[in-house]
C-alpha cells in the first residue's frame, strides 16, 4: 500500500454478513465515508423545482446517469433540506449543470441562504415543463419523477428527461476536496 494511503475494508465472512434490514450498526461511520468521498470529483448542479409546493431549489453533486431508455437521471435530496417540502410536493424539476462561473450562485443554494434570495442571484426562465431553467446553465434536463425511494437520511428521485439541452464549450464547475475548481471543456 502506498505511503499514507488508507483501506477501509467492508469484507465480512459469508457468516457474519447482514441482511440489508438488519439494525445493527454500520461498520464505516459517516466520518470516514465522508472522507473518502471527498477526493472523488464531481460535476456541481443547481436542482430547482416550482408548482403546488412552492419554488425552491438546492445545490447537488449527487446527481447520475440511471439508463438511457428512458432517459432518466437520479437526483439525491436530503429529507432535512429546508428545500426538501417542495419537491416532495411537484412532481416537475430541472437539473442545471454548472459552469465555473456559477460558484457564487452555487455558494447560495448550497445552503443557509432565504429560498428567494437563492434565486434572485441568478436569470431563471420557463420553458416546457414549468421548473426553473437557469439561463446560462452549462446545459439543463428538464425532468418529471418517475419514482421516488428513500434511502437513509436522503430520497433518491429517479427523473424522467422531458426537455433538455446540452453542453456548451465553457469551463465547468467540480466539486472535490471540499472546494471549488475549474475544468476547461477540452
Ligand atoms: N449528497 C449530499 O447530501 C451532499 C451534501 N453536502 C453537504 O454540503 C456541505 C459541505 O460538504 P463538504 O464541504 O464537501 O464536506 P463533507 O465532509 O460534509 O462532505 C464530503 C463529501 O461527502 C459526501 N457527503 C457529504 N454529506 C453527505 C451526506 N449527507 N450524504 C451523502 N454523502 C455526503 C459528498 O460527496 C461530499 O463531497 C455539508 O453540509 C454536506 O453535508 C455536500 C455534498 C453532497
Ligand atoms: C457542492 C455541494 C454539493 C451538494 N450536494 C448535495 C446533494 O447532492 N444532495 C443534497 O441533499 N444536498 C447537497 N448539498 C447540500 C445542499 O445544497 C444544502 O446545503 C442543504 O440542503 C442544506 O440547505 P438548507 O440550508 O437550505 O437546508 C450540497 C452542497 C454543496 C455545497
Amino acid at each position: 500500500m502506498a505511503l499514507g494511503q488508507q483501506h477501509v475494508s467492508t469484507h465480512r465472512p459469508e457468516a457474519e454478513r447482514r441482511d440489508v434490514d438488519s439494525e445493527a450498526p454500520p461498520s464505516v461511520s459517516a466520518v470516514a465515508f465522508r472522507q473518502a468521498m471527498s477526493c472523488l470529483p464531481t460535476a456541481v448542479y443547481l436542482v430547482t423545482t416550482d408548482g403546488p409546493g412552492g419554488r425552491a431549489g438546492f445545490t447537488a453533486s449527487a446527481v447520475c446517469s440511471v439508463t438511457d431508455d428512458p432517459p432518466t437521471l437520479l437526483v439525491c435530496i436530503n429529507r432535512r433540506a429546508s428545500a426538501y417540502a417542495a419537491f416532495a410536493d411537484n412532481a416537475l424539476l430541472c437539473v442545471n449543470a454548472l459552469g465555473a462561473e456559477h460558484e457564487t450562485v452555487s455558494n447560495a443554494f448550497g445552503g443557509k441562504t432565504p429560498m428567494a434570495e437563492r434565486f434572485a442571484r441568478a436569470e431563471w426562465t420557463t420553458q416546457a415543463t414549468g421548473a426553473p431553467v437557469l439561463v446560462d446553465a452549462l446545459a439543463h434536463f428538464e425532468c418529471r419523477v418517475s419514482q421516488r425511494v428513500a434511502v437513509g437520511t436522503h430520497d433518491v428521485l429517479f427523473c424522467e428527461i422531458e426537455a433538455m439541452s446540452s453542453c456548451d464549450g465553457r469551463e465547468r464547475l467540480l466539486y472535490f476536496d471540499r472546494q471549488y475548481h475549474r475544468l476547461p471543456s477540452r
